[in-house]
């Protein structure tokens, strides 16, 4: 069993803080992802749990026990880098081999290890290869089988398919998760793919600014984001403001009456919908039982076959985005166009007004 429990992790760079009060429970046997923009610290907190940069304060504990002061050649993990990071005047063998001949494991043993590991890649045939001799994917599934051969405790991973092109990248997701699965190694994993991200973990940890922002399921992430950053940073929202006057509150346009909703809140409010919870329909109709039907005018409307991309302006000057099945009777208006924006009122969510706004209902 090797759950990892991070507490009160900081990490500063100079005045920077890189890191602030981190705190992270993970399962043994699940797939975790550091999900955030450039910047965010993901790299310095994967690094932290490596061993290669000492944290300023907080503890890290691998299936019970405390490493946060061991060298990192001691933490028992394996890494897998954006750059492959293998030996290129090594073959495959050994390449994989090399942790373990470090490791005073004997040589019958060795071999043993590596064809197992190299089969679990998919790499066999490739045993006596060089690394130039391999195409970018083939070379991180050396990187790959270089890590776990020395069975770590915990595997973690820097961005280790951003170097592949698209097509690669969506195969080799699905392969990393069956070799993690099969496995049931614990795994953290950094990532500025937020598609990569959902569609490969267990838990996804959202970060910005050296701070945990939620972490969740994906499904739970994308559904129920905490804050209006998350909401903004995983899949696309439209944000519209919300007015209030007196007693009651109501979509700036849309007429939807929010005053049950947002009584307990002062201060401004915005509230998100999905491009994929809009509907739109020709012509200026704001009458719509419950619902958000905000009037607008079509800026384009992109025809991209499975679905149309409807963009639009409210009176208020806010940017809508749907993504909708087609259909003739918007996809052949003219920009200019006035259009309603529709959604259920149990497709929209409300944040605090401001970039990490909380979500408020
Ligand atoms: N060696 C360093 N010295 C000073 N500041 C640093 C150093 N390394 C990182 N930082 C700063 O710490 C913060 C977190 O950086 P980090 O590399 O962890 O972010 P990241 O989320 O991994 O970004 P990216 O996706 O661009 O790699 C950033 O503000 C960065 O500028």
């Amino acid at each position: 069993m090797s759950s990892v429990e991070i507490t009160a992790l900081r990490k500063l760079y100079g005045d920077v803080v890189a890191l602030s009060d981190i705190n992270i429970s993970i399962p043994s046997g699940s797939f975790y992802t550091l999900l955030g923009p450039s910047g965010c610290g993901k790299t310095t907190l994967l690094r932290t749990i490596a061993g290669f940069h000492r944290q300023d304060a907080g503890s890290i504990e691998v299936a019970g026990s405390p490493i946060e002061d061991l060298p990192a050649y001691r933490r028992d993990v394996g890494m897998v880098f954006q750059d492959y990071a293998i030996f290129p005047h090594l073959s495959v063998r050994d390449n994989v081999a090399f942790g373990l001949r470090q490791r005073k494991v004997a040589s019958a043993e060795i071999a043993r290890r590596v064809e197992a590991v190299l089969k679990t890649v998919q790499l066999s045939q490739f045993i006596d290869r060089m690394p130039h001799e391999l195409s970018g994917g083939q070379q991180q599934r050396v990187g790959l089988a270089r890590a776990i051969v020395i069975e770590p405790k915990v595997l973690l991973m820097d961005e280790p398919l951003s170097n592949l092109d698209a097509k690669l990248r969506v195969d080799l997701r699905a392969e990393l998760r069956r070799i993690q699965r099969e496995l049931g190694i614990t795994t953290i994993y950094v990532t500025h793919d937020q598609e990569e991200a959902l569609a490969m973990s267990d838990t996804v940890c959202v970060m910005h600014g050296g701070v945990i922002q939620q972490a969740s399921s994906p499904l739970e992430i994308y559904m129920e984001p905490a804050n209006r950053f998350v909401a903004s940073f995983v899949g696309a929202n439209n944000f519209l403001a919300v007015t209030r006057t007196g007693a009651s509150a109501a979509l700036a346009s849309g007429g939807v009456d929010l005053s049950g909703e947002l009584a307990g809140t002062s201060g401004d409010v915005v509230a998100a919908v999905r491009p994929e919870a809009l509907r739109v329909t020709a012509g200026r109709d704001e009458a719509d039982a419950g619902g958000l039907a905000v009037p607008a005018r079509l800026r384009e409307v992109s025809f991209v076959g499975r679905e149309m991309e409807v963009f639009g302006t409210t009176e208020g000057g806010e940017e809508l985005k749907a993504v909708a099945r087609p259909d003739p009777a918007i996809v052949d208006l003219h920009p200019g166009s006035e259009v309603t924006f529709r959604a259920p009122r149990s497709d929209l969510l409300f944040f605090e007004a401001g970039a990490s706004g909380r979500r408020v209902a």
